[in-house]
């Protein structure tokens, strides 16, 4: 009961993009790509608001990192825009409600700087432990201190892991490395593929009471905002340790910094907040805290992989080929072929045949027979 990978569910029509503007600094290989295929590229970095309105109107496609707030009063100023390319993974800086209503493709390329977020998830997890950023300040003020940072060790400690995705995983198999034993939640990453990566899934609330440290590696979203409040942080251990490398709010900043005087929370390590660059700076000059002006895809590998990628998704849209990357799939049905339109429509008559055996007449044998030579040998029953 299987559909193949078919070669051609994916080939689209061709979508005009002459124009690009990047609006922050990309890696230089994305221009590249873009101009080797006949697209006019125009870097303009830190606009504001009101300089990105007047200047968008005159692109069709738009390439941003996480600092470049794409509202939906961009947005309707874009008269000409059909693709808004996000060189990274969080698209919570882009509105995709309001592209997809006026039919712009929002892409991120999502595995690019994976690598990097999870390593610096690690880096923070350590420095919380052997207090390393405090000793180096204390150092360069010319002391020679061996009582004051007294760490622990991370071995045989639990790490709990909110948000089982790509960075998730890849923090846990390097912790596991340091001897850690590692449980975690996800609401969609299936047990036992939790397990597999050797880590215990389970609840929130069976999570919270064992973790030495919290990590969280969520998008941003409504149900993920304040996954860390007032009431999560009295149910962990007393000194727990947190890392947020995935977006500011997820631990709600106000609750943390009560953990963190009450020493419900013994250290955090924030590489990103609600606000970028914090202007309440309470969290980052606490004792406690290390942080980072969100660096977690900072590094040269990620840059050009994110760089190279947003860049050659957005060539293949336009010649027509495999469209890769996007998230607001509402908007791919005007970009599909005919081709693509009928093998929709035969996905949804399999999927509801095969519904209507599951849930109403369980059986066992099903014989779905098709006609046409193109689909036949990748329709496996
Ligand atoms: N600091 C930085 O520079 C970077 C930050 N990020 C952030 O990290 C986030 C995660 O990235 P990936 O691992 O690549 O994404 P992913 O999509 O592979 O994984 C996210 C996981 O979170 C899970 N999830 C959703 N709602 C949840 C909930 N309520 N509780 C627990 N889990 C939940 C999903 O099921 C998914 O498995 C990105 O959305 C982005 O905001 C990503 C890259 C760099
Ligand atoms: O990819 C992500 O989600 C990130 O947070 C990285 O953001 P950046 O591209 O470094 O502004």
């Amino acid at each position: 009961r299987q559909c193949g990978g078919g070669t051609s569910s994916t080939r689209m029509a061709p979508i005009r993009v002459q124009s690009v503007l990047i609006s922050e600094s990309v890696d230089p290989r994305c221009r590249s790509i873009l101009e080797e295929n006949g697209i006019r590229v125009t870097e303009k970095h830190n606009m504001k608001k009101d300089e990105l309105i007047a200047e968008i109107k005159d692109y069709d496609g738009l390439v941003v990192r996480s600092a470049t707030k794409v509202t939906s009063d961009i947005i309707n100023a874009a008269s000409n825009l059909k693709i808004i390319g996000r060189a990274g993974t969080g698209v919570d800086n882009v509105d995709v409600d309001a592209a997809t209503k006026k039919g712009i493709i929002v892409m991120n390329t999502p595995s690019g700087n994976t690598i990097s977020a999870a390593e610096l998830t690690c880096a923070l997890i350590m420095s919380l432990s052997r207090h390393v950023p405090q000793a180096v300040m204390s150092m360069k003020a010319g002391n020679w201190d061996r009582k004051k940072f007294m760490g622990a060790e991370l071995y045989g400690k639990v790490l709990g892991i909110v948000g089982l995705g790509r960075i998730g995983k890849e923090v846990a198999s390097r912790m596991q490395s340091f001897g850690m034993r590692t449980i975690g939640y996800d609401p969609i990453t299936p047990p036992e593929v939790a397990t597999s990566w050797g880590v215990e899934p389970m609840s929130l609330e069976q999570l919270w009471p064992q973790c030495d440290y919290i990590t969280v590696h969520t998008p941003l979203m409504p149900s993920t905002v304040g996954l860390l409040n007032d009431e999560t942080f009295a149910k962990c251990k007393k000194g727990v340790k947190v890392v947020n490398c995935a977006r500011g709010g997820i631990i709600d900043e106000a609750a943390l910094l009560r953990a963190l005087e009450s020493g419900q929370c013994g250290g955090a390590g924030l590489d990103v907040f609600i606000e970028e660059p914090p202007k309440d700076r309470s969290l980052v000059n606490h004792p406690n805290v290390v942080s980072c002006p969100h660096l977690g895809a900072s590094t040269k590998e990620a840059q050009a992989r994110c760089g190279q990628d947003i860049a050659q998704q957005i060539v293949d849209m336009v010649n027509g080929k495999n469209l890769v990357g996007a998230v607001n799939a509402q908007v791919l049905a005007s970009t599909f072929s005919q081709e693509s339109h009928q093998m929709i429509a035969l996905g949804k008559a399999l999927g509801a045949v095969l519904q209507s055996c599951t849930s109403r007449n369980p059986c066992n044998n099903l014989r779905i027979t098709t006609q046409g030579k193109k689909y036949w040998s990748n329709l496996m029953v």
